[in-house]
């Protein structure tokens, strides 16, 4: 009979499944295998020093259950406990932990490795899995059952003579995902009854691994709420996820784990180990951040933790990673851009939808909250639209367009980015804004404009204006109503260009004595059609007559 090579895995036979109709409403415990699971799959590991500083980081951004190696690989692995321990590196509330194979003597020296320390989490690990019993290990159920216990039986008697430690005992019966369940608890519940001190005060971890993906996670979920179910004495261990990549739904089984009844997640920072990787903690930790759930992890400075992390593991963090990814938080698009612009100026309207008050089109958090910043949150390219570019304006130089000018500034904008054919920088943006609007090539320049207050009534003004025109320079004089109209008065006597001033926008863009003013005056055409200039001056008078000028010459280069 031939068989598929590949075919759908078998559902788990539960059909009143409850973990469905569950939420998740507070944080497992997070434990990190940064340093076992994921350094063991880095093409260059971690040195000794290397992860003491990623030990450092581990600690001081919450976590508590830290896999800080595999003793008795190596004489550097072995050393690095005995470094931390007694080198009194470890904060009181952290457990250590490190993993060994069910085999005698490694667990002889994995146990010699904790010596001293005050809290450790002893985690031995073997696969129950008819695959892993048949190819690897040549062994039947029962042998396999006697091997798990006699490795406890061992683990046990050496903690015991440890008293002063306060050492768990964390059991992983690999490939459960791959395993007959009624097998996976009866090995674990062998396991416990040999370890024979757990209390719903120091549980005893189970440790249920998706080593390999082969199943959906809600696979996953099934067999995580079938174990919970089973195993005699739910309230005295702690049921742990700990779930790999390889069809890239990590994040989405420990979701699912943890509806199904999971306590705890182990997991490294941005998905290292092996192959594809472990689920990424960052993601799972601030899924839940962002549904309001007090995760106990600190990742306000998130991109110090990604800095870290890649220079110490030597891989770089993917462009779109959730959170971290360089861009993560941008939008390139204009009509994105448009909205989230919209979007987190209007933050406090609406205060009830959605029941919270982060509600930003197209971001499902702050990404202050990370420490990442809004200035960096909209890149300009070709695809860019006018309200990104107005935002770029705004959160990098404080410059606030008039939203009638925003169309014609995307368009050079836009106009620049297809020419150079790439992402262009806040800079970049800056400068086609000054070139295009505050000061365009042209004939006109402005020398110098003397707004005099009339001795009669200060609120009529004569002008007196030096402008040159093609080098050439004239004065010209003219009364008005204001400073304005006296300056458009006199300019028109000079200029070739029928243009009416209806109204301006002024802006200060700096705060105390020197504050510059920014003025965008719309020059209305007799023959239809309005032209903006921009003008800059410390003082407002000073900077609209500028913005006329820019805007004469913007009109002569048409
Ligand atoms: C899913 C995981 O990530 S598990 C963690 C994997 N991490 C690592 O392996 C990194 C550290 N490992 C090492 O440095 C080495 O493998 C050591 C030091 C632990 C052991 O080294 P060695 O004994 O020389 O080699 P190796 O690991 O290949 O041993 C394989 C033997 O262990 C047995 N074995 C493998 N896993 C287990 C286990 N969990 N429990 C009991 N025996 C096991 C195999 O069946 C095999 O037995 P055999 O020699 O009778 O065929
Ligand atoms: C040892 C166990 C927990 C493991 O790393 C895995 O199954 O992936």
């Amino acid at each position: 009979m031939s068989i598929p090579k590949y075919r759908i895995p078998e559902m788990i036979d539960i059909p009143d499944r409850q973990w469905p109709s569950k939420s998740v409403t507070k944080s497992p415990i997070w434990c990190s295998v940064d340093m076992r699971d994921g350094n063991q799959a880095l093409p260059d590991p971690m040195d000794p020093d290397q992860k003491l500083e990623y030990f450092k980081l581990l600690c001081d951004i919450g976590f508590k259950h830290i896999e800080i190696g595999f003793p008795s690989a190596s004489a550097d692995e072995f050393n690095f406990f005995r470094t931390l321990i007694e080198g009194d590196l470890i904060p009181d509330d952290v457990f250590i932990m490190g993993l060994t194979q069910s085999r005698p003597h490694l667990i002889e020296k994995t146990m010699e490795a904790f010596k001293g320390c005050k809290r450790g989490i002893v985690h031995a690990y073997i696969a129950p899995s008819d695959l892993h019993m048949k190819q690897v290990f040549g062994m039947e159920r029962k042998q396999l059952i006697e091997t798990a216990v006699a490795s406890t039986k061992q683990i046990r008697e050496l903690a015991d003579q440890m008293p002063e430690s306060d050492i768990r005992y964390e059991f992983s019966p690999e490939e459960f995902t791959d395993t007959d369940i009624d097998f996976s608890v009866e090995v674990c519940e062998a396991v416990f009854e040999t370890w024979g001190k757990a209390t719903p005060e120091k549980p005893l971890i189970m440790n249920l691994p998706a080593t390999v993906e082969r199943r959906p996670p809600n696979h996953y979920a099934d067999m995580v709420e079938l174990f919970c179910r089973k195993f005699s004495q739910r309230d005295r261990i702690l049921v742990s996820l700990h779930a790999h990549n390889d069809q890239g739904m990590g994040v989405a089984s420990i979701e699912l784990g943890l509806m199904a009844g999971a306590d705890r997640v182990e997991g490294t920072l941005f998905g290292h180990g092996e192959r594809t990787g472990n689920v990424d903690l960052v993601t799972c930790i601030n899924n839940l951040y962002s549904r309001g759930i007090e995760t106990g992890i600190d990742f306000s400075d998130l991109g110090h933790v990604a800095e870290t992390v890649e220079r110490l593991t030597g891989m770089p963090i993917y462009y779109r990673q959730p959170y971290a990814g360089t861009y993560a938080f941008t939008a390139f698009s204009g009509s994105h851009q448009d909205a989230i612009n919209k979007g987190v100026h209007k933050l406090t309207e609406a205060p009830d939808m959605f029941g919270m008050g982060w509600k930003v089109p197209y971001m499902h958090i702050d990404p202050a909250d990370l420490g990442r910043k809004f200035e960096r949150l909209i890149r300009i390219n070709s695809q860019s639209g006018k309200g990104g570019i107005a935002w770029v304006l705004e959160q990098d130089f404080g410059i606030g367009i008039p939203k009638a000018m925003q169309p014609e500034l995307s368009k050079y904008v836009q106009g620049y980015s297809e020419q150079v054919g790439r992402e262009i920088s806040a800079d970049e943006v800056h400068e086609v804004f000054q070139n295009e609007f505050v000061a365009p090539e042209g004939p006109y320049e402005l020398v110098g404009y003397w707004p005099r207050p009339d001795d009669q009534d200060p609120t009529f003004i004569h002008g007196e204006v030096k402008l040159k025109i093609n080098g050439e320079e004239k004065t010209i004089q003219a009364d008005g109503n204001g400073p304005i109209s006296a300056f458009v008065s006199a300019i028109r006597q000079v200029v070739d260009v029928d243009f009416t001033v209806d109204d301006y926008h002024e802006q200060a863009i700096d705060k105390g004595a020197d504050a510059q003013a920014l003025a965008y005056v719309p020059l209305k055409l007799a023959g239809n059609g309005v032209i903006f200039g921009v003008g800059e001056d410390s003082n407002i008078n000073q900077a609209a007559v500028r913005a006329i000028v820019a805007g004469l010459n913007r009109i002569t280069k048409k």
